[in-house]
């Protein structure tokens, strides 16, 4: 072997070693940075062609990003599915990310009646949702959530499966609405309940803040209702309406 091919030889060992140690390092280092939103998300949330193209068309319009997070999203599906519910009330609609994760939960048949202040996001959500393929599963009320909540009471209307994500002072009165269109067993989740954890920072007394605490108290206390909060994404308040 000449003094050339020995230094290629040599290189090409030292190729393979540093080959082997960033492959090892990479193997042991796959979660070492991860919180644990991220981990979950690693391994749950696949990727979503449909969801991605909805968070792409919000940011768009210029609108605020604040969908359902993907696990929140499953999460939904999942309990949609389970409670083998057949319609469902949202309160807050945005571009149709949570919409989509509702409606998948259905088996078949079922029906989403979802509430929005802005005409411009309903509309939207609406063709999101056609693209999705459950364009005709959905009507949107446009408007104050308070004056629809009060308009579905006076239609006689009833939900088994309820979405609370919009404006927080008002999540109280949500709650109440909701358990007053509650069928027998129907099924209540409210979103961003521990509001980036304001509100167990007792120094933090926004509005929001003070009406997020209130509502995780009324929703915890009320003997309507079975009920938990869940530390997912920004944590959801989950319960179930009691049958009287
Ligand atoms: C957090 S976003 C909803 C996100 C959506 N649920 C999702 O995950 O895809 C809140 C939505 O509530 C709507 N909203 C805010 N205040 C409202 C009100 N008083 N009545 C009805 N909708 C309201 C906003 O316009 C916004 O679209």
């Amino acid at each position: 072997m000449n003094e050339s091919e020995s230094d290629n030889q040599h290189n090409q060992i030292i190729s393979m070693l540093l080959f082997f140690i960033k492959y090892r390092d990479r193997k042991r280092s796959r979660y070492s940075k991860m919180n644990q939103e991220e981990y979950i998300r690693s391994l749950f949330a696949q990727p979503d062609e449909i969801l991605a193209d909805v968070i792409k068309s919000i940011e768009r319009q210029g609108m605020p990003s604040i969908s359902v997070s993907p696990e929140g999203g499953i999460f939904l599906t999942m309990l949609v599915r389970t409670a083998n519910a057949k319609q469902i009330l949202e309160i807050g609609a945005l571009g149709g990310y949570s919409g989509i994760c509702l409606l998948r939960g259905l088996r078949g048949e079922g029906h989403l009646t979802s509430l929005e202040l802005k005409q411009e996001y309903a509309d939207l959500a609406h063709a999101n949702l056609k693209k999705a393929g459950v364009g005709e599963q959905v009507t949107y009320r446009i408007g104050e959530a308070l004056d629809s909540l009060g308009q579905l009471e006076r239609e006689g209307k009833t939900f088994d499966f309820f979405f609370i994500d919009a404006d927080k002072p008002n999540y109280s009165n949500y709650l109440e609405h909701c358990i007053r269109l509650a069928n027998p067993g129907a099924i209540i989740v409210a979103d961003n309940v521990l509001w980036h954890g304001r509100v167990y920072d007792e120094t933090a007394q926004e509005d929001s803040t003070r009406a997020l605490r209130a509502f995780n108290e009324k929703i915890a206390g009320d003997s309507r209702l079975e009920s938990l909060l869940i530390p997912l994404g920004d944590g959801m308040a989950m319960a179930r309406v009691k049958e009287k």
